[in-house]
This record gives C-alpha cells, sequence and structure tokens, in this order.
C-alpha cells in the first residue's frame, strides 16, 4: 500500500500487520493433521501452533516423526503447542486438575516438551481442566498448581513460556479458570512457586469476550503477564472481522502495551469459502520488521 493510504486504510492496515500464527486444530480441519502445515503454508502463513491433537500423552515415535517432518518440509514453524488436554471432542479442557487424570498430564509433560524443543517452540499450553464433582476445590486446585509447576520447570528447561488460559463459561461452563482474574492469580500462584517467571497468560480474546469481559480493561491490567494472544470473534468464533469484536481498536492496544508476541487465529471456518479473505496474503508470514 503507497503513501497515498487514508488514515482509515492506515488503521486497518497497522492492526492486520500482526506476527499472525494459524492454529491447526481449529483450521484446516478438512485435512488430516499431517496435511495441514503444508496446506498452511499454501495459504501463506510460515507459523503455526496446535493443540494436543496426537494419540493419547505418549503417541509412538512414528507419529512424533510424522508431525515433525510435516512441519519442516512444509517450512512452517511451530509457535505453540498444547499439552495433552484429554478427549476434547467429548468435552474435555485439561486434566491437570483431575486426581483421575493427573498421571496422564505428567506422562505427557516430557513428550510435549521434547516435540516442541525439537521444532524449536517456546511457548506450551496447559488447560487448567474441567472442575470434578465431588472432589475439594482445593484439593483439585493444589494438584494443579503442583502440575503446573512440573511443567514450569520442564518448558524452562528448554527455554520456553508456560501459558495459562481462561475460557469461556458458555461452551465450557466446568472449566476451571473462567475469567482472565483466575487465570493471572494462577500464573502469578505458578511463577511464586517456581520462581523461574517463565510463566504467563494465555489472553484469547474470544474466550474472553464470551465471558463479557472489557477487553480493553484486560489488555491494560494484564499486560505484563500476557505470554500470548488468540482471537476469533465472537459470539460465533469465526474469523476477526465476521462479529462483534473491535480488532483494529483491540490489537492497536495490545501494540500499544507493548506486545510483540504471535497472535493465534483459533477459530472455526464458517459459511465463507475462504477463512483468510479478510487477511491479505503479503501480511500471513509471521516475520515482521
Ligand atoms: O478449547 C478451546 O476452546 C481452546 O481454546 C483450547 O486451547
Amino acid at each position: 500500500m503507497g503513501d497515498r493510504m487514508t488514515a482509515a486504510a492506515q488503521k486497518q492496515h497497522n492492526w492486520l500487520d500482526q506476527r499472525w500464527t494459524v492454529n491447526l486444530s481449529i483450521l484446516f480441519t478438512e485435512l488430516p493433521l499431517f496435511e495441514r502445515p503444508a496446506a498452511a503454508a499454501a495459504a501463506g502463513f510460515d507459523a503455526a501452533e496446535l493443540w494436543w491433537t496426537l494419540d493419547g500423552p505418549t503417541p509412538p515415535d512414528s507419529d512424533l516423526d510424522a508431525l515433525r517432518r510435516a512441519f519442516t518440509d512444509a517450512g512452517v514453524q511451530l509457535t505453540g503447542l498444547n499439552f495433552d488436554a484429554g478427549n476434547m471432542a467429548a468435552g474435555s479442557k485439561g486434566l491437570l486438575s483431575r486426581p483421575a487424570e493427573s498421571q496422564q498430564f505428567r506422562d505427557n509433560i516430557a513428550v510435549a516438551v521434547g516435540l516442541a524443543d525439537s521444532l524449536g517452540c517456546r511457548s506450551l499450553n496447559a488447560l487448567y481442566g474441567n472442575r470434578v464433582e465431588g472432589v475439594d476445590l482445593k484439593v483439585q486446585d493444589e494438584l494443579a498448581l503442583e502440575n503446573l509447576t512440573l511443567a514450569a520447570h520442564a518448558a524452562h528447561g528448554i527455554g520456553a513460556t508456560l501459558l495459562v488460559e481462561a475460557l469461556n463459561a458458555p461452551e465450557a461452563p466446568l472449566y476451571g479458570l473462567l475469567s482472565s482474574k483466575d487465570a493471572v492469580a494462577v500464573v502469578d500462584q505458578v511463577n511464586a512457586v517456581t520462581g523461574l517467571d517463565n510463566t504467563r497468560f494465555l489472553c484469547d480474546l474470544y474466550h474472553l469476550a464470551r465471558n463479557g469481559e472489557d477487553l480493553v480493561s484486560v489488555i491494560d491490567t494484564y499486560a505484563d503477564r500476557i505470554g500470548h494472544v488468540q482471537v476469533a470473534d465472537a459470539p460465533a468464533r469465526n474469523f476477526p472481522g465476521s462479529g462483534e469484536l473491535d480488532f483494529p481498536s483491540l490489537l492497536s492496544r495490545l501494540d500499544g502495551v507493548g506486545y510483540t508476541g504471535y497472535v493465534g487465529l483459533e477459530y472455526k471456518a464458517g459459511p465463507e469459502q475462504d477463512p483468510f479473505a479478510w487477511l491479505p496474503r503479503d501480511l500471513r508470514t509471521s516475520a515482521r520488521a
């Protein structure tokens, strides 16, 4: 765009100029997992993030190798990886606070960290888990802190950040962290216990908006704890610009508080043909001047 760009076009251009990373667990889902990095590259992206979508906490090396090859062959950088969160299609939202599934999370820590390290990924997201009926909340939260401490130390071992996020109550009513305040309190607890200062808040603007939070206030209040940002528009969780959120203002606000990290595209493809038509192709690569 030349210097004749109008002020409005300049504002539009600036918010689009981010370090985008496309979430391959919610986009390109029409393809098998190992084909998605190449599809992301064909769509113009060079960075991607993933939920844990391999088979169980300790998948065979053949699957881990195939996933690594899929990223390296496509020339796509893995920028974020979720730890095993259980069967998400069945409603699981994490294992680490649930006594009966805690060991599954622990079994996955070294595998997920090893996979991340082998691909140069320095960001690992640990979903907290849905509340377990009949188990004292204190017991669940103490277990979560213990497991997040283990994960933070493992992440630190590869120079990575551990992320903690809030989900939205309408879609995940039993999840243990349903506000930015709750998530940041856990972030601060983990950092206080470990002394590593490598745990950060995953600021998912979609989830927080669905919880009715004032997103500008969240950005301003927790700017120093934000380790990653994810976007989808509300209420339908489709592409930015398809719903009610003011992304030009929100992303400019994040720029304004000094956030320079990746912005994860964690939204569902809607009825439109191309879920990326809103983002000019020359702005889809993550490398920024
Ligand atoms: O389950 C979700 O909606 C997530 O954002 C997982 O990271």
